[in-house]
């Protein structure tokens, strides 16, 4: 039987146990591709787990750095905790309000300028018209996309979507913050910026998951590491021994340096 929130104390923010979720890789486009394939008894598709049997307990306030190589389910994992996608086994719960980052530009809509995306993004959020007004000039000041502000969110670059959806994101009242590569885009300024804002929201006793695959980031920001490879969480538990895990699981993996202090210089700059 499965649990539910009543089974754990009050300072339990996130429960993931035993989750997956599968997803369809298609060798084929076209339907005609598909029909040969099939004549010829080739296979067509093949199954795999992007999220793997995955279990963990998040207290309240806990700072938590999601790593691991491109494609190992980190965002998967993301969207099954703020229940944007749903778990084919296992279960996922959340106590409190969840806001954060997780795809840059979801739940814009690119034909509404940046102005009334701000009006309708943070109504999703629950923000009343109100709370909008009241916050609308932080969350303008924050994505400082000056005039663009008043075009199509559709004809922004990926940079200002994520400054304006990272800007509305931090200006929602949550329990939960999730911060999915946020420093993957935006220029190095932007990036100090949203470092600072998300040490705040650390130190306001809110939880925060932070995916990343820069280890001095995740070392000033997070208080535990979890390691994800091909969907499987192979690591939990301090941050330096997260990082060292990453780093001795395969030297000889060209990716893994992608994990390792070189980010550092690249994401945020030699002096943090
Ligand atoms: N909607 C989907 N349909 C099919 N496959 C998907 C879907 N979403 C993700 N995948 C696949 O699931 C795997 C895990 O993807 P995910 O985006 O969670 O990885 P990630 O660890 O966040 O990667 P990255 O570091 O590159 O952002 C990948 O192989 C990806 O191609």
């Amino acid at each position: 039987m499965s649990s539910t929130a009543k089974d754990y104390p009050a300072s339990t923010s996130i429960v993931v146990e035993d989750v997956s979720k599968t997803f369809s890789l298609r060798f084929h486009r076209t339907f005609k591709q598909v029909t040969v394939a099939k004549l010829r008894g080739q296979r067509t598709r093949e199954d795999f787990n992007a999220v793997d049997h995955v279990s963990f307990t998040v207290e309240q306030g806990e700072s938590i750095g999601l790593m691991g190589l491109n494609g190992s389910g980190k965002s998967t994992l993301l969207k099954l905790v703020n229940g944007t996608m749903r778990p084919d086994t296992g279960q996922v719960l959340t106590r409190g309000r969840i806001a954060g980052l997780i795809a840059t530009g979801a739940g814009f809509h690119p034909q509404l300028s940046g102005r009334d995306n701000i009006y309708l993004n943070a109504a999703v959020f629950g923000l009343t018209e109100q709370e909008t007004k009241d916050r609308f000039d932080d969350i303008a000041g924050f994505a400082d996309i000056g005039k663009h502000l008043d075009s199509p969110v559709g004809n922004y670059s990926s940079g200002m979507g994520s400054r304006l959806g990272f800007a509305i994101a931090i200006n929602v009242d949550c329990d939960i913050f999730l911060a999915d590569e946020v420093l993957a885009v935006g220029d190095r300024p932007f990036k100090r910026k949203c470092m600072e804002k998300m040490e705040e929201i650390r130190d306001s006793g809110r939880t925060l998951f932070y995916v990343s695959h820069a280890a001095a980031s995740v070392r000033k920001m997070c208080d535990r590491v979890l390691v994800l490879d091909e969907g499987r969480l192979v690591f939990d538990g301090d941050v330096d021994e997260g990082l060292a895990f990453l780093n001795d699981e395969d030297d000889a993996d060209p990716r893994k340096v992608r994990a390792g202090e070189e980010e550092l210089d690249e994401e945020l700059g030699a002096d943090v």
